[in-house]
């Protein structure tokens, strides 16, 4: 992580717990570009994260590095104590802005569906495939009901809202009982009252399964009740904390390194002003 001051940004602290992610001086670089750098962070089984910051900061790029779709430019990325890799199947991923049009007539259901990995489930012989078929079956239905979609998982999933498709797609990546769920940008373009229910609902998932939850999002508000720690994606750096701590017009001026004005309204949400959107020119590291 960046020093930018004498004093230094909250850090992640160490506790007795082995780490379920453990990010040691990572770095990503995308089009010649290095998109943050000396990222050091500690992920403790259970916790509940939100991956803040402005557009383009790196947010998506922190979760597929984790995912181990991205390589690093430098530094490790462990998931349970080893190297991350592509297709980590303790980890459920929801990627960002995925919704299905109108005229999309596969049934909710089917799509939870989707979520399990057939080669867990080939077994050869009739007897079995039809017990098999049951077990494939009781999964999809847990999944559903973590979620709360139980009342229209058999609607064709184009005729469902933004925030029910939603809750379907989270029930995709929880069929695998995954022990961390990556989701890129859940509340995204849901209303206020569905923000809240999606949150709500990751919240209980993350307090019934005991699942890490990773999730990135542009406003902390809804989430403010859930999450443990926040970690903030800003000029190629991160602070990582309690809300409290992160989210604070000191902390946050330092990360962005110009004045930041951090507001709590009397409903105790926080505002955010004078954010400035990510320059693109500031962290940019042409490759020879
Ligand atoms: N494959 C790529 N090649 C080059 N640049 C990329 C690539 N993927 C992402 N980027 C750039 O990396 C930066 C970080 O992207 P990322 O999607 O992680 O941002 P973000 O914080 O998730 O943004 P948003 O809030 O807008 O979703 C952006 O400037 C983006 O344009």
């Amino acid at each position: 992580m960046h020093d930018i001051s004498s004093s230094p940004l909250p850090v992640p602290t160490s506790t007795a717990l082995s780490p379920i992610i453990q990010v040691e001086e990572a770095a990503v670089m995308l089009g010649g570009r290095t998109i943050w750098q000396q990222v050091h962070l500690s992920v403790q089984p259970g916790e509940f994260l939100a991956i803040l910051g402005p557009n383009g900061a790196g947010k998506s790029t922190l979760l597929k590095a984790i995912l181990g779709l991205l390589p690093l430019a430098a530094g490790s990325i462990t998931v349970l104590g080893r190297p991350a890799q592509r297709g980590n199947t303790v980890i459920g991923y929801v990627p960002q802005r995925r919704h299905f049009e109108a005229d999309v007539r596969v049934r909710g259901r089917s799509i939870v569906h989707l979520g399990l990995d057939g080669a867990h489930w080939g077994l050869p012989l009739p007897l079995l495939q039809r017990r098999k078929a049951r077990e494939v079956a009781a999964r999809v239905q847990e999944a559903i009901e973590l979620v709360g979609a139980s009342a229209y998982a058999d609607r064709p999933i184009g005729e469902l809202s933004g925030g029910e498709q939603q809750r379907l797609l989270i029930a995709q990546a929880l069929v695998k009982r995954p022990r961390i769920l990556a989701l890129d940008e859940p509340l995204d373009s849901l209303d206020l009252r569905n923000q809240q229910g999606v949150a709500g609902v990751i919240r209980q998932i993350s307090r019934e399964t005991g699942a890490t939850v990773l999730l990135v999002a542009h406003d902390v508000n809804p989430i403010l009740s859930a999450v443990d720690r926040v970690v903030y994606v800003a000029h190629g750096q991160i602070a990582v904390g309690r809300p409290e701590e992160v989210i604070t017009t000191e902390t946050l001026s330092r990360l962005y390194n110009t004045p930041i004005e951090v507001l709590r309204a009397s409903d105790g949400r926080i505002v955010v002003v004078g954010q400035p959107e990510e320059e693109v020119s500031y962290h940019a590291h042409r490759l020879r």
